[in-house]
């Protein structure tokens, strides 16, 4: 069974189109990455997923139910959406006994989400003088009490240190296994990537990319760096490559040529042929972080640029 399907789903803001045309197919289980630069309508999906926000058009299905009727899924679903309110003089155990009391879920209940988002230990402190990044575990508990077959977390690494992060990113590895699925948001790639099994790019509302993180993974690019003894030989090294029917630019100090690891020794004789001596040669691969960037655009005026010759026309953010 699939998580979320959605067929042509839009929702528009005025003239702004926050979700386009948005369809996809969500696999059961496991953790899903939903990924996109700021404004490219993640939450507005999310909110339409979980019933806070009506489509323009087209639908969608969460665990098999109509969004029209969020209803008929609210009880098997948990969701982070926003930062969590907690009072802050209480401690963790006693926030998430009232919010269980209030939803009428078994109390035995807490001390299960407790273990799970590992606050055992600290949950009779009060909150108050919880890290940011222990917060949004315990907002991940209180998502969890009626254990929910999807868990919905819209940017939950939004504010925290890298330690904070790297909390996080191991506690989505672990909720991954446990056989449901988290359907996660955020804006950058490197942040969420490792503890994804399967990855949406959006931009502009649009879809970019859905599919298994290791087909996003193939689109990997490999290089081979090269640097000649004496920079003076730049030119004639970059020459030398492109006769031999090398694709060659200029990287990181180096003539980067586009080519496969097995070619590294090839491109070292092509050079010693041309009478030049490496001083470098390095096999260099793409990061995800860098196809996310080429899918989205993203880096510097690229985003402004892309913005001002969409069709639409009408991103006004
Ligand atoms: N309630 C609203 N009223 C007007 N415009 C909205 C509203 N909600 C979202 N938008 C617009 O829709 C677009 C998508 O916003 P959305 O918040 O869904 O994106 P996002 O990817 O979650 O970005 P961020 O990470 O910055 O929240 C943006 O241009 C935003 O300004």
């Amino acid at each position: 069974m699939s998580a979320v399907v959605t067929h042509d789903l839009s929702r528009s803001f005025g003239a702004v189109r926050a979700v386009d045309r948005l369809s996809l197919d969500l696999p059961a289980g496991g953790v899903v990455g939903l990924l996109g630069p700021n404004g490219s309508g993640k939450s507005t999906l999310i909110r339409m997923l979980l019933g806070l926000v009506r489509p323009s058009s087209g639908d969608a299905a969460v665990l098999g139910s109509p969004i029209h009727h969020p209803a008929q899924y609210a009880a098997r679903v948990g969701a982070l959406v926003e930062s969590p309110s907690f009072v802050g003089g209480l401690s963790a155990r006693t926030n998430l006994l009232s919010l269980a009391r209030l939803r009428r879920l078994p109390a035995t209940r807490v001390a299960e989400v407790i273990e799970i988002v590992g606050l055992q230990g600290r949950d009779r402190e009060p909150v108050r003088r919880f890290s940011l990044g222990m917060k949004q575990r315990l907002g991940i508990a209180a998502a969890l009490l009626p254990d929910p077959e999807l868990l919905i977390l819209d940017e939950p690494t939004n504010g925290l240190d890298p330690a904070g992060i790297v909390e996080i990113r191991s506690l989505l590895t672990e909720l991954g296994r446990s056989g449901r699925t988290v359907l996660v948001s955020s804006h950058l790639m490197a942040e969420i990537e490792a503890a994804c099994d399967w990855i949406v790019v959006i931009r502009f509302g649009e879809l970019l990319f859905s599919g298994p993180t290791s087909e996003l993974l193939g689109r990997t690019r490999t290089y081979v760096d090269v640097a000649p003894e004496h920079r003076a030989d730049d030119d004639a090294l970059a020459s030398a490559l492109t006769a031999a029917n090398w694709p060659v630019t200029y990287a990181a100090g180096a003539v980067r040529v586009t080519a496969d690891r097995t070619d590294a020794a090839a491109i070292n004789r092509a050079a010693a042929a041309a009478g030049i001596t490496l001083s470098r040669l390095e096999v260099v691969q793409d990061s995800l972080e860098q196809v996310f960037l080429d899918l989205t655009g993203q880096t510097d005026g690229e985003l402004a640029a892309a913005r001002a010759n969409r069709p639409h026309g009408q991103v006004t953010r």
